[in-house]
């Protein structure tokens, strides 16, 4: 797969392709996602974590924020129990299999002179409308926003420069903010940044993965924990909202090489896919049992997170 294929491969959406196409072929390149510290590291954040590591193998130097201070701005928690999760969420991360990035606390370069003054230039150009709108899908109790919610996505856009990258990947969910970033980083004398989003991944019952939520798999999940998830799991007989097809889609198999169905041999015997399409096709013509998909998932999941799992169990004792 060529560096293109890789980086595009599953996204939602690139802004814009041609800069995404000019930025590949020079000889040095950064990219970032930021996490705000949370409870623990899910398939949702995995989804991004699987894209930095696809840009890494196509050239690009990896950057993780660990996004302390927009966490605390989001109304996550008290300043001490966002810094203990700080810590955690980073080794969770490099545990998941990224390796080789460079990992930044947001507190380390965002106390600055220099960022603080290029954050209330931007405040004074964005308006309350814009700031309210990008944190539509982004910011905790919406429905009565705090200031520290508005100046959370003006942070984000001047992260952007501060961290020295040339590109952004995030959720589609982080869109908006983007868009922010887009257009308002040149009047500071910066490049736009490319974004790269991927799509929103559903939990085990089909609305969106969310802490919040609790409808999960985590890296603290343990094997049998994960059996039981996917016993429970909606996973309908068709292709569309099915949220264990897409965990193989942007979980699995940018991952393994090949996925293995087991069954014994009065119900067909094993069979083994090496992509997405394959498997998707088959379980669309109704050659995999719901039963079988879920089971395979949870044996993929389970060897996936082992690492990190490991780690979170070390951290407990
Ligand atoms: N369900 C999901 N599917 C895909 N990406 C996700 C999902 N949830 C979060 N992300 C992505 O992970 C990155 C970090 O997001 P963030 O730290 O805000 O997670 P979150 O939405 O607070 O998750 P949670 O509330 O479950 O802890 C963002 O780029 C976001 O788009
Ligand atoms: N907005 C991201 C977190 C984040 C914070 C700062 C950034 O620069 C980037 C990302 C989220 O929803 O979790």
């Amino acid at each position: 797969m060529d560096a293109y294929e890789l980086v595009t491969r599953n996204t939602a959406e690139i802004v814009t392709e041609d800069e995404l196409r000019q930025l590949l072929n020079k000889p040095t390149k950064r990219v970032y996602t930021g996490y705000e510290p949370s409870g623990e590291i899910h398939l949702g954040h995995l989804v991004t974590i699987n894209k930095l590591m696809d840009m890494k193998a196509a050239g690009f130097d990896v950057v993780v924020l660990i996004a302390n201070l927009h966490a605390y701005l989001n109304r996550k928690g008290t300043f001490e129990q966002i810094k203990e999760l700080a810590e955690y969420n980073k080794a969770c991360i490099e545990a998941c299999g990224l390796k080789g990035a460079e990992f930044v606390l947001g507190t380390d370069v965002q106390l600055t002179p220099k960022y603080q003054t290029e954050v209330l230039t931007l405040c004074q150009e964005i308006t309350l409308n814009r700031a309210t709108r990008s944190m539509d899908e982004v910011g905790r109790a919406m429905d009565n926003p705090m200031v520290s919610q508005m100046v959370y996505p003006v942070m984000q856009v001047v992260d952007i420069p501060t961290l020295n990258v040339d590109a952004a990947v995030g959720g589609i969910d982080q869109r908006k903010i983007h868009m922010l970033a887009r257009e308002h980083l040149p009047s500071l004398g910066y490049k736009p940044p490319v974004c790269i989003h991927t799509p929103i991944v559903n939990g085990l019952d089909g609305q969106k993965m969310s802490s919040s939520k609790g409808n999960v798999v985590s890296v603290a999940d343990s094997p049998e924990e994960i059996k039981k998830k996917m016993k429970k799991a909606f996973c309908p007989p068709e292709v569309e909202g099915n949220p264990i097809l897409q965990v193989f889609q942007y979980n699995i198999f940018p991952r393994v090489p090949e996925v293995v169905i087991r069954r014994p041999e009065k119900f067909g015997g094993n069979a083994e896919y090496q992509s997405y399409a394959e498997l998707e096709a088959a379980y669309a013509a109704g050659k995999i049992h719901p039963m079988d998909l879920k089971a395979a998932c949870g044996d993929s999941l389970t060897e996936l997170l082992a690492d990190a799992y490991a780690y979170v169990q070390s951290y407990r004792n």
